[in-house]
């Protein structure tokens, strides 16, 4: 049985002529925080919903928790929490007795109480699930997919409707589940929440992986070359290298200590994403393409 928490080789999904996933190899390790990113229609829920067991492929090998989602049955569909990008439909309990019911369906949950004050939600434990906000009611769905005590962990999109303090509590809750162990793969359209929490992101677009790696070095970023900045007399001067740090050294050494106005700048990984997916960046997306 495989050691990871995910493996895939050459996964291939049509709809039709269209061509939605175009031979996807990716691996994610247990406990790490795994990120897709890409346009929209660039096979990323496809992908997932094959993993998650809900979507048959068309082609290549897929192991999930060492099974194959395609034929897992209950105890290993139990021992995975998903955060759908859809609102769960849900009984009309109250948010504590919901929490508490889906708790039910697993062997060994977290205390219902307990995910319920974790996602923010305390005060809201009597309330029905109608009577929530957008934010609240997917920090509902948040307690649902993790009461469960997952070992994998999929979020897709989990934090759309988060106002910014809501989705920095979220974050530190990602954190310490990834922690505690918790394999996560997230799908995400915010370039900095794939930067905050992911171990390694996969950036795929036409349903082909375009990169793979640490968001930190992510399409050479670390090693890209660097803007750096200043003012001279009230106007903006700039250089590009490949080693900022003895430009700034020279700039300083002539401003004979602090330079005025002194920028560096490195691509973001969101400027390093637009590059990636380049002109494939529309809506179209994977369909076009053929294997
Ligand atoms: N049930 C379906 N029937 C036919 N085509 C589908 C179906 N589901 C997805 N597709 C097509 O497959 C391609 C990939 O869609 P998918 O939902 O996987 O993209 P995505 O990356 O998750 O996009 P988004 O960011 O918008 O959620 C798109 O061209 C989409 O139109």
């Amino acid at each position: 049985m495989s050691g990871e928490a995910i493996e895939v080789r050459g996964l291939t999904k049509r709809y039709g002529d269209d061509t939605a996933v175009a031979g996807v190899d990716l691996t994610v390790h247990r406990g790490e925080v795994f990120s897709f990113l890409g346009p929209n229609g660039a096979g990323k829920s496809t992908t997932v919903e094959i993993l998650e067991g809900f979507r048959r492929r068309d082609g290549g090998a897929v192991r999930v928790l060492g099974e194959d989602p395609g034929t897992a049955g209950r105890v290993w569909r139990s021992r995975i929490g998903i955060v759908w990008q859809q609102e769960t439909q849900v009984p009309a309990l109250p948010v504590r007795d919901l929490v508490r019911h889906f708790a039910g369906y697993y062997p060994e949950s977290h205390d219902p109480d307990e995910v319920v004050e974790r996602v923010g939600l305390a005060e809201k434990a009597k309330a029905l699930p109608s009577s929530l906000s957008g934010g609240q009611r997917r920090r509902l769905d948040v307690a649902l997919g993790i009461v469960g005590r997952p070992e994998l962990l999929f979020l897709d999109e989990p934090t759309t409707g988060f106002d910014p303090q809501a989705r920095r509590d979220f974050w530190s809750l990602v954190g310490e589940l990834a922690d505690g162990g918790t394999s996560i793969v997230l799908t995400t359209h915010y370039l900095e929440e794939a930067e905050e929490l992911a171990d390694r992101v996969c950036v795929i677009a036409r349903g082909r992986v375009r990169a793979l790696g640490d968001p930190a070095t992510l399409g050479g970023r670390a090693s890209a070359r660097a803007t750096v900045r200043w003012t001279v007399e009230g106007r903006r001067r700039e250089t590009v290298t490949d080693e900022p740090a003895r430009v700034v050294g020279e700039l300083s050494a002539c401003f004979g200590g602090e330079v005025p106005g002194l920028s560096v700048h490195r691509p973001t990984l969101e400027e390093t994403y637009l590059e990636l997916i380049g002109q494939d960046g529309g809506a179209e997306a994977a369909g076009r393409s053929t294997v």
